[in-house]
């Protein structure tokens, strides 16, 4: 495949055209009265017509047919994916996932659509507050078929193979420690190579942003020009046996069929576009002296909810840094958290556990319900030597951070057979050190 190109900032104003239709784009205005090339405009609203400059996203696009020529919308069904989040009891419980299973081509062959699975979520669509964490597990690409979330923006962290992702907006091939963001209503088809996995944070009713840098300055984190948005490719290609358009509409799935395929945008404009992003690129900062530093200094991208500081959800890394921390337990501490906090790993380990939390797996510590390094970090950490140290090398582990406190789906607690029942004795060999009347106690 040639090498795709792309287009670099974060929330740019773009403008593309693909190279067979120059001038595509009509100049100085949105709707002439009809389009270079005898194209139709369709304006595509990520945000609503009166929201502040700063946060009002649009884009234009200049397609062969408009998005309106389909049939009537089907339900379709698609048993694993839910934003019922009465499915099963609340359950404050320490929770950890094996690998999630990657189904076998030649058992069953599953693309990316029908390899989604909702593991847990809160929230709700309709008053457009709230998130799902989706777990996708697939082996075989989307043909003929595209879809798109109604509900909100799917942030996908690869986990296991590259995804060449189709967009109205052109294309994306995205691999695992990178990420990338379509937002709610943009058309998409995935293309995979093999045996397929990852991770998806979808937020309904805001957008992801870049953290505020603070007193870090202007630069560090994630650097705006390190996103990447594609640019316009387009097909003329008509479908006789139909094309499915398949949309998440209030948690629940919907086909209408087509005869043309919605890869049809000859030139786009504006700042509503999707966008991938190298976690290689991240500017870590971290604790130079003493102490351990708050998780948000690893903060990717945020959606934040109108309570200032507060996140519908963070996109936290835990990259490869130095740990230089003197006189300093240097994992991650003991915690409870009013915030929910779902973890990933994308290759090798996570420093508080070595074992247990596995490659394309997962772990929920809900509200306020204690976690930390399991018995074996914290007796490593409070004896090792503190020199400077490479922490997490050839790693990846990732948090999807939320204010809201989320539920579990069945398939989560029941149906996907990897939650871990042991996982509460990773911390029961934890034993007392304290010595009174020996304020200084050596490990
Ligand atoms: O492992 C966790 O629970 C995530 C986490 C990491 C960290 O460095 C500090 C706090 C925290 O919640
Ligand atoms: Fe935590």
């Amino acid at each position: 495949m040639a090498e795709l190109k792309y287009m670099s900032g974060f929330g740019n104003e773009f403008s593309s055209e693909d190279p067979r239709c120059p001038g595509a784009l009509p100049e100085g205005q949105n709707n002439p009265q009809v389009c270079p090339y005898g194209l139709y405009a369709e304006q595509l609203s990520g945000s609503a017509f009166t929201c502040p400059r700063a946060s009002n996203k649009r884009s234009w696009l200049y397609r062969i047919l408009p998005s309106v020529r389909h049939k009537p919308f089907q339900a379709l069904e698609q048993k694993h994916l839910t934003h019922n989040w009465d499915e099963v009891e609340p359950d404050p419980n320490q929770l950890r996932w094996k690998p999630f299973h990657i189904p076998k081509a030649e058992e069953k062959k599953v693309d990316f659509v029908e390899g989604l699975h909702t593991v847990c979520g809160a929230g709700d669509v309709r008053s457009r507050n709230g998130i799902a964490i989706h777990i996708y597990t697939c082996n075989t690409s989307m043909t003929d078929r595209c879809f798109y979330s109604s509900d909100g923006d799917f942030l996908i962290a690869p986990q296991k193979g590259n995804l060449l992702i189709v967009t109205e907006f052109g294309k994306i091939l995205v691999e695992p420690n990178e990420i990338c963001v379509i937002q709610q209503g943009m058309r998409f088809s995935v293309e995979v190579f093999g045996e397929t996995r990852g991770y998806i944070l979808e937020v309904f009713g805001v957008h992801f942003e870049l953290p505020d840098l603070g007193p870090i300055g202007a630069n560090g984190l994630a650097n705006p020009r390190d996103f990447l948005t594609p640019v316009a490719w387009y097909e003329e290609r008509t479908v006789p046996g139909g094309y499915s358009v398949i949309s998440k509409y209030q948690g629940k799935l919907f086909v209408s069929v087509q005869d043309f395929s919605p890869f049809n945008v000859v030139a786009w404009h504006g700042n509503y576009a999707p966008y991938k992003y190298n976690l290689e690129n991240f500017m870590v900062i971290n604790s130079v002296a003493f102490d351990h530093a708050d998780p948000s200094i690893f903060t990717v991208l945020t959606a934040k909810s109108l309570r200032p500081g507060v996140a519908i959800a963070d996109f936290v890394i835990f990259p490869p840094r130095w740990g230089v921390a003197n006189k300093t337990f240097r994992p991650p501490y003991y915690h409870r958290n009013c915030m929910s906090e779902f973890m990933g790993l994308i290759k090798g380990h996570y420093e508080a556990k070595e074992g247990g939390f596995q490659p394309g797996g997962g772990s929920l510590h809900s509200a306020m319900t204690p976690h930390g390094p399991d018995a074996e970090c914290f007796e490593k950490a409070s004896a090792a030597k503190l020199e400077p140290e490479r922490v997490a090398a050839g790693t990846m582990a990732f948090m999807f951070e939320s204010s809201l406190s989320m539920a579990v789906t069945r398939w989560g607690i029941e149906t996907c057979s990897r939650l871990d029942k042991e996982y509460y004795r990773c911390w029961e060999s934890l034993r007392s050190h304290f010595r009174p009347g020996q304020k200084t106690v050596t490990m």
